[in-house]
C-alpha cells in the first residue's frame, strides 16, 4: 500500500512546524523521515493519523485517508511518542486488552509478543518497564493487527545497542514483507542501515528525497604534486572542475583515480600522492540539515 503526502501544511500560531511537505513512501521497503530536532517529523506522522488537523493538504493511505480506511488500526500501525499504558497492566495485559479491542484474539496476542520479544518481560507492570521496554510493547501493540503500514516515530529511541541491531533486522523483514513503513530519527546512524529510501526535511520543508544512496556527496579525488599549478591549468582546458585545497594539492571532480593517474602522466606531472576522497553519509546529511543535530 503505497503513502502519498501532499502538500500538507501545519501552522501553530506564529509557527510554521511543516509547510507544502510532499512525498510517498512505497511498500516493500523501508523509507527514513530524517530532520533534526523541531524539523516536524512528528507534527507530519501526528497529521498522517489524523491526530493533528492538517492547515493545509492531505495524506493517504492507498489513496484513502486515514479516517476514511475501513479499519484504521488494522491498515496503518503506528508507534508515535510513548503512548499511555494502565499502570496496574502487566505487558502482556496490555497487549491482551487492545488484542481484545481489535478483536486480533489472544492467540494473536501472544504470538507478537513473542516476535517482539515482549514475552521476555511480560509478567512485569508497565510502570516498571524501562524506555525500551515500552518501545517494544508500543511496536508489538502497533503490530497486532498485522497492518500494511507502519509509522514509527524514533523508534530506537532507548533501546540499548542489541534493541537496535534487532529492531533494524526486524524492521527490515516487515517491509520485505510488502509493507510500506516509514521510520522518523534526528540522527542518520540509526537508519543508515534500515532504510532504503529517505525524506530529509529541515525547518518543516523537503530538503530531499530519493534512495539512500543519493545522499553521498561526489567522490573527488586529492593529489599533491609539486606541480599543481601545472596540473590544475591542464585539467581546466579539459573542462574538468578542479580545486586547490592548498598551494600543492589539488581537489579534482569527475575523475576515477585512475583516469587522474593517467592524466598526470599525460602531462608529463609529476604526482607525490594521490588520495580518492568520499564524503560519509553522516557529512552529507549535516550538510543537508545545516549541521545541526
Ligand atoms: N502543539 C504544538 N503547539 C505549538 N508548537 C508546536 C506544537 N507541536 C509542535 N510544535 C512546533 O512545531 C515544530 C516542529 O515540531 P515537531 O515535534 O514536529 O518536530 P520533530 O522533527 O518531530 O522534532 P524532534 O526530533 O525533536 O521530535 C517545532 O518548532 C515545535 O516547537
Amino acid at each position: 500500500m503505497n503513502i502519498e503526502v501532499r502538500g500538507l501544511t501545519k501552522t501553530f500560531g506564529p509557527v510554521s512546524a511543516v509547510t507544502d511537505l510532499s512525498f510517498e513512501v512505497a511498500p516493500g521497503a523501508v523509507t527514513g523521515f530524517l530532520g533534526p530536532n523541531g524539523a516536524g517529523k512528528t507534527t507530519t506522522m501526528r497529521m498522517m493519523l489524523g491526530l493533528v488537523a492538517p492547515s493545509s493538504g492531505t495524506a493517504t493511505f492507498g489513496g484513502k485517508r486515514y479516517a476514511d480506511l475501513p479499519k484504521p488500526s488494522a491498515t496503518v500501525g503506528a508507534v508515535l511518542d510513548s503512548a499511555g499504558f494502565h499502570p496496574a497492566h502487566t505487558a502482556r495485559d496490555h497487549l491482551r486488552v487492545y488484542a481484545r479491542m481489535g478483536r486480533y484474539g489472544a492467540a494473536r496476542a501472544t504470538r507478537i509478543a513473542d516476535l517482539t520479544g515482549v514475552s521476555a518481560f511480560g509478567d512485569r507492570k508497565t510502570r516498571t518497564l524501562s524506555t525500551g521496554m515500552r518501545q517494544r510493547l508500543n511496536l508489538a501493540t502497533a503490530l497486532l493487527g498485522d497492518p500494511q503500514v507502519l509509522l514509527l516515530d524514533e523508534p530506537s529511541n532507548g533501546l540499548d545497542p542489541e534493541g537496535i541491531a534487532w529492531l533494524r533486522q526486524f524492521v527490515r523483514v516487515l517491509a520485505a514483507e510488502g509493507r510500506a513503513i516509514l521510520v522518523s530519527s534526528h540522527v542518520l546512524g540509526e537508519v543508515e542501515h534500515m532504510a532504503d529510501h529517505v525524506v530529509v526535511i529541515r525547518d518543516g520543508r523537503l530538503v530531499t528525497t530519493g534512495p539512500i544512496a543519493g545522499l553521498y556527496g561526489t567522490a573527488t579525488v586529492l593529489i599533491r604534486s609539486p606541480q599543481a599549478d601545472l596540473f590544475a591549468a591542464r585539467l581546466m582546458e579539459n573542462r574538468i572542475r578542479v580545486e586547490h585545497p592548498q598551494p600543492d594539492h589539488l581537489r579534482i571532480y569527475g575523475l576515477s583515480t585512475a583516469e587522474v593517474a593517467t592524466a598526470a602522466a599525460s602531462h608529463s606531472v609529476t604526482l607525490h600522492g594521490i588520495t580518492p576522497e568520499h564524503p560519509t553519509l553522516e557529512q552529507a546529511f549535516l550538510h543537508l540539515t545545516g549541521g545541526s543535530r
